[in-house]
Parts: C-alpha cells; structure tokens; sequence
C-alpha cells in the first residue's frame, strides 16, 4: 500500500491511497495575464516508470517540473505524488563553501550524515573526491554530487530537469548510464525534461511531449535496453518524436 502527498486546489494537504505515483488533473498554470502555460494538464505515471518530457522552448516543462516537485504552486487543479521527491537541476547548485560529503547531506538530520554522503558518493563512483570543494569539480563530477545530494533523500520520485544539457558528449553519455542504473537501483519514478530525442530514447519507457499546455504525444518506449540508435524501431519512434515537435 502506497501513501501519497497530495496537494489539492486549496486546502490541506491529504493522503491518497494509489498505486500510481504520480497523478495529474487539469493542471493549469498561468503567469500574470499571459496565455495559460499548462492548459488543464492531465497525466498518471505509474510506480517506477522512466518518464521522458520534451517539447519546444517555452512549452512549459519546466514549469510543469517545478509544480509537481512543489516548488511551483498548484493553482488550478491537482496533482498527487510522493512525499519523498528530489531534483535535479542543469546546474549542479552546490554551496561552494560546504565540501562535497558536505552538500550531500545539506539540511539533512541525524549524526550518521558523513557516512550516508559517502555511500551515495560511492554510487556515483566519487568516493576520491568526498572533501573536494566544489570549484575543484568537472561539470560531470559536479552533477554527479547533484545526483548523490537527490539520492540521499531515498526518493520515490526523482525529476532531472536537463541535468546532462552542460555537459560534453561523452560525460553525457556516462551521465545517461550512472542515471539508469541508479533508477534501476533505486526503483524510483523518475520524470527527465530533455530537449534530446535521442535521450529520451535511451533512457525512458514512455516519452511524452508538451505542447499549448498539454501532452500532446504520450509514446511508450518497450525497446528493451541498452538501445541501439540504428535499431529500425529507435529510427522510427526518433522520425514520429521529431515531426511532432516540428523539426
Ligand atoms: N516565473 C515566471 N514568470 C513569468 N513567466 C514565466 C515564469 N516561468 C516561466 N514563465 C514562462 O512560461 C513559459 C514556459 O516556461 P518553461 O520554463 O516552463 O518552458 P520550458 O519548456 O521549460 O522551456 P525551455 O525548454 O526553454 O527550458 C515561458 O513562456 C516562460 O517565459
């Protein structure tokens, strides 16, 4: 039995009892007087699913990211998911002041704080860098103390927002296998904002893309992984991806 964090319209919080993890209905957002963002927005993932979101600049996966992490207010609608969320973000956010284990386990309780930052540093293979300072740290190595800093809260939701965008094309890709093998690990949902077709089709079962404010293609992928780029079904789903988003 799963219980949820749900935040309704107005109002308290409740709890739901649901084997979805997230849940998403007519989820409208809008700022100031400009068109609505996200137009009555509905969508369910369910329990452990790798969700990829793409959609042009400006479409609102941001937004539609920052409300179901609870950054963002729900206005209109409403959307239940997990309590234990965390994030991701293009740039790593560290405090440049606080060592690595150190922003790992940021606003963390509990005298066992070092030695849960070094587990999950040890997972994403930086254990040699525990007391580095984080100006000392590649792009890839400053991500990767972003993932671990997520993974510490033992998320049952976890939302990337473009984490690999800033990277070079081959930290990426090892970027892309480290995030698999920890949602596999973790068997968490995870939801990744992506402006690449192609790795939203490495790496998810279902890519969904956003477009006036709703989910205009919800595509499952079932290519069983490690996907091939020349697979004939990868060609096909990357052509059906790319014309919808009009390129
Ligand atoms: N705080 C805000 N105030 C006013 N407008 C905003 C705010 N945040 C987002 N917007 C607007 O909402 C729209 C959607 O923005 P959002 O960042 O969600 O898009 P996106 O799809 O993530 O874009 P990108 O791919 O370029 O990052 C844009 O037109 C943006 O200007």
């Amino acid at each position: 039995m799963n219980t949820f964090f749900s935040e309704p319209e107005n109002g308290e919080p409740r709890a739901v009892d649901t084997t979805r993890s997230v849940h998403v209905s007519g989820l409208t957002r809008r700022f100031g007087d400009g068109p609505a963002v996200l137009d009555h927005l509905s969508l369910d993932i369910p329990s452990g699913q790798f969700v990829a979101l793409l959609g042009r600049s400006g479409s609102g996966k941001s937004t539609l990211l920052r409300t179901l992490s609870g950054l963002d207010p729900v206005e209109y609608g409403e959307v239940a998911r997990p309590k234990a969320v965390s994030v991701v973000f293009q740039e790593s956010r560290l405090l440049p002041w606080k060592r690595v284990w150190q922003n790992v386990v940021l606003g963390q309780k509990g005298p066992e704080g070092k030695e849960r930052a070094l587990q999950v540093l040890k997972e994403v293979g930086l254990l040699h860098r525990v007391e580095a300072w984080p100006l000392t740290l590649s792009g890839g190595e400053a991500q990767r103390v972003a993932l671990a800093r997520a993974l510490v809260r033992n998320p049952s939701f976890l939302m990337l927002d473009e984490p690999f965008a800033a990277l070079d094309a081959l930290t990426r890709i090892h970027m892309q296998n480290l995030v698999l093998s920890l949602w596999r690990k973790h068997q968490c949902t995870a939801l990744l904002v992506t402006h690449d077709v192609d790795e939203a089709l490495v790496l998810a079962d279902r890519v969904l893309v956003l477009e006036h404010g709703r989910i205009k293609v919800d595509l499952p992928v079932t290519l069983p992984r490690p996907r091939r780029h020349a697979h004939p079904v990868f060609e096909q789903l990357r052509s059906e991806l790319l014309h919808a988003l009009g390129v």
